[in-house]
């Protein structure tokens, strides 16, 4: 039984999530999500949807076995409990894999870090885009 681990923000949804969570799934035989907590976004802009809503979501697609919601603190804290065989990173994650597959050996981790390249191309396969769009059509109407 090989248990693959994805992560991600996940605010609104798209087609690219349900490609990259299919793709995920296909490394092994079941597929964790651990949905990033609202306070750990740092990266990039403050989620539109809060962290039980982005919870909720993810918890119903098929592809996906079991979604939690990560830690606040330690990044590396939930996979005492998960304890996957694959940690998949998206194609623009931004994690470096072979530092990210260091510091999991250091920590005793199992896991392989598997990075998949391909990337769905639609217009509107991004949250920060689907954002850019809703302010281009309706941003200039506000009050
Ligand atoms: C192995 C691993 C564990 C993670 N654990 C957490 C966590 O516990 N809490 C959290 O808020 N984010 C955690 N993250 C980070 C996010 O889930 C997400 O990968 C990161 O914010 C960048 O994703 P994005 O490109 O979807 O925005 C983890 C990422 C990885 C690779
Ligand atoms: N179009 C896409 N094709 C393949 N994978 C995608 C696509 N969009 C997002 N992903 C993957 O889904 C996971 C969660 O992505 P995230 O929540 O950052 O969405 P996003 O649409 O890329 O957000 P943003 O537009 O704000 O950067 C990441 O691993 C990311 O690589």
């Amino acid at each position: 039984m090989t248990r693959v681990l994805a992560t991600g923000t996940f605010d609104l949804l798209h087609p690219g999530h349900v490609f990259f969570l299919t793709q995920a799934r296909s490394l092994g035989d079941e597929l964790y999500v651990l949905v990033a907590r609202d306070s750990m976004i740092k990266h990039k802009a403050r989620p539109i949807v809060p962290e039980g809503q982005r919870l909720e979501m993810i918890s119903a697609f098929g592809v996906v076995d079991k979604a939690l919601l990560g830690s606040e603190s330690d990044i590396f804290e939930p996979l005492k409990e998960i304890d996957p065989d694959i940690i998949v990173l998206g194609h623009d994650q931004f994690f470096d894999t072979g530092e990210l597959q260091k510091s999991l050996g250091e920590r005793g981790f199992k896991a392989k870090v598997v990075r998949v390249d391909d990337a769905m191309k639609c217009e509107l396969c991004s949250s920060g885009r689907i954002i850019k769009r809703v302010l281009e059509r309706y941003g200039q109407n506000e009050e």
